[in-house]
């Protein structure tokens, strides 16, 4: 039974976390995404100009890469950016934790802020397989291949502000949290480390109720998108806070005093986000306005992504669907 782990290293300003993974010999740093579940690369099948700038796995240089024959991706993501190509497998080793015959998909195509995005070269999506994209036949994640020969079928996000973390498959480091882990029920339905979150609490402040609430814990996504009742009732507690259409969001002035966020997971567990990473970075060059680490999203499904990780060590159990927190 193995285990395995990576650094997490945040990108500037923690607009994502990269990690690296060893795919047939060659070293890939990757966005690792909990909100997804394909497996790309940059490869030296895409256009010279998207390869510029980026590690580019190259399949002829890998003794053990099979190519997929007839198979294809086409994969986009919450922002609209995305990328599709073909597929072949090849061994992964993350951190000591390996599969031998992982789908890897081979991008032929990426979208601009993909390419723009240099330290990034793929993506390894760890939601439920469910979601892949291969076609005609869908591919498991790293992690469902894992999952049977690790020590425990779990891993683990220790994300942080300004500084490395780690990823972790198969054993829960619990030198890396305060107290213990609190568990809830995952819904499996929609692919995503899906659980209920209906109860609020801004600051001190009163209790609040969405009824139905439903969050999804996805590492590959910035910010907190939560739901608009709450975004507002948290930002009426910031002097200076506004709207802002120009910039697409809640801003601030840089020195407002940020209260902490309580978000409950799986209706047992009330999470702290805190208040200071709520303050995700300033619009101006002065540094006056900053722009909110919680916004509103306008579906049902609220996404807690890399501002809620900061705060909180979370577990993700693949042996019964459960998801496990605690602050760090
Ligand atoms: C340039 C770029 C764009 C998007 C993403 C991206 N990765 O994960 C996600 C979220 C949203 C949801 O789709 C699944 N998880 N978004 C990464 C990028 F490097």
């Amino acid at each position: 039974a193995s285990t395995g782990t990576v650094a997490a290293t945040p990108e500037t300003g923690d607009v994502e976390y990269l990690a690296p993974i060893n795919i047939g010999g060659q070293t890939m740093v990757m966005d690792f995404d909990s909100g997804s579940s394909d497996l790309w690369v940059f490869n030296t099948q895409l256009a010279a100009a998207s390869q510029t700038g980026h590690t580019n796995f190259d399949p002829s240089k890998s003794t053990t890469f099979k190519l997929m024959q007839g198979a294809s991706f086409s994969i986009s993501y919450g922002d609209g950016s995305g990328a599709a190509g073909n597929v072949g497998t090849d061994t992964v080793n993350i951190g000591g934790a390996t599969v031998t015959s992982q789908a890897i998909e081979l991008a032929t195509a990426v979208s601009s802020s993909f390419v723009q995005d240099t330290q990034s070269n793929g993506l390894v999506g760890l939601a439920y397989s469910k979601l892949n994209t291969v076609k005609p036949t869908a591919q498991k994640t790293f992690f469902d291949n894992a999952k049977s020969s690790l020590a425990e079928p779990v891993f683990t996000a220790d994300l942080r502000h300004n500084a490395v973390g780690a990823y972790t498959f198969g054993a829960i480091d619990s030198t890396k949290f305060n107290g213990s882990l609190s568990w809830a029920a995952v819904n499996t339905t929609n692919g995503f480390w899906q659980f209920s979150s209906t109860k609020f609490q801004v600051g001190t402040g009163a209790a609040m109720t969405v009824a139905g609430g439903q969050a999804i814990a996805d590492t590959g996504t910035t910010l907190m998108l939560a739901n608009a009742a709450v975004v507002n009732a948290y930002y009426s507690q910031v002097t200076g806070a506004v709207n802002n259409q120009t910039v697409g969001g809640v801003t601030f002035p840089c020195n407002a005093q940020l209260p902490d966020l309580q978000v409950d997971v799986g209706g047992n567990y009330m999470a702290v986000v805190r208040g200071d990473d709520i303050n995700f970075a300033p619009v101006d060059n002065a540094g006056t306005t900053c722009f909110g680490g919680l916004q509103a999203i306008s579906s049902d499904l609220q996404i807690y992504g890399d501002i809620m990780f900061k705060s909180q060590f979370v577990a993700f159990n693949g042996g019964n669907n459960t998801i496990g927190m605690a602050p760090h």
